[in-house]
């Protein structure tokens, strides 16, 4: 059985309010899956129902064909690392709180294989000059930067790597325009190697850029999902976030950059 990660109509509703409602998705392996949103759509939500973190209230979320919450935590813990938007910085220095990301595999991973891996994604995620820091120290564009290493040294071994998931949520919120590049390309470098990624973002253009599949969320609702060139387009975008959105031609990437129009007064 493909190790892939499948909500069918999944919805969360949290006394009375849905968060978000009737989503069908299947972020593919090898792909990166862009999803965007206005505040409070449920990007969130949805991503840690794809993380097997909230259990659906009705639907099904399934990873491998077994619902995530039948998961044992370790077991799944190898196979998908998560980038939560925000963490409250640990008392540790940056390699120490990189290295939390061995934890599921210590059994099957050296101290040497473990060091070199924790040296990967310090290297990826360019923090490699900051790894004797105490996380509490550094600017947040630096602590998400950990935070992307520590998920990047979760994940599973290269020859293994299409059976993982790599969850981002909002990984460029805090980023100058060099690193959210740099971010994305390593997005980018992980679902060549058969990683399914899964990416919340709220930069158009970075989405238009770096996404082969988006959803749309809008109201908790999928508004549109499918490969990034059919469903990023001005009149989805425009009704995503409820403000005109132009995609204008750019010759230099032959894609497109994303301009958003401020909602006029009635
Ligand atoms: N525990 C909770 N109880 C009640 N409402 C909640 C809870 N958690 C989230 N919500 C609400 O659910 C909605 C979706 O939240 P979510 O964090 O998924 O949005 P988001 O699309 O990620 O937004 P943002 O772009 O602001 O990060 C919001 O209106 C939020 O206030």
């Amino acid at each position: 059985m493909s190790m892939t990660l499948h909500l069918d109509r999944v919805s969360l509703r949290l006394r009375g309010k849905a968060l978000v409602e009737d989503v069908t998705c299947a972020p593919r392996p090898g792909r990166v899956t862009v999803i965007l949103g206005a505040n409070g759509a449920g990007k969130s939500t949805l991503l840690r129902l794809m993380a097997g973190d909230l259990a659906p209230t009705a639907g099904s979320a399934t990873f491998a064909g077994l619902p995530l919450t039948a998961w044992r935590p370790g077991d799944l813990a190898r196979r998908r690392a998560v980038m939560p938007q925000q963490t409250r910085p640990l008392p540790l220095r940056v390699a120490e709180v990189v290295a939390l990301g061995r934890a599921p595999h210590r059994r099957q991973s050296s101290a040497a294989q473990d060091a070199r891996v924790v040296a990967e994604a310090l290297e990826q995620a360019e923090i490699g000059h900051l790894a004797d820091r105490v996380v509490a120290s550094l600017s947040g564009g630096e602590r998400q930067r950990v935070s992307l290493a520590r998920a990047l040294a979760q994940l599973p071994p290269p020859a293994v790597r299409d059976e993982a998931v790599l969850l981002l949520d909002e990984p460029t919120a805090a980023l100058d325009p060099a690193h959210q590049h740099a971010v994305m390309a390593v997005a980018r470098r992980v679902a060549a190697d058969g990683v399914a990624v899964v990416a919340v973002l709220h930069a158009m253009t970075l989405a238009l850029r770096y996404g082969d599949d988006a959803l749309l969320l809008r109201d908790g609702r999928l508004l549109a999902g499918g490969s990034a060139a059919a469903v990023l387009t001005e009149a989805h975008l425009s009704a995503t976030y409820r403000c005109r959105v132009r995609l204008l031609a750019d010759p230099v990437t032959g894609g497109h950059v994303a301009v958003s129009e401020p909602a006029t007064a009635a």
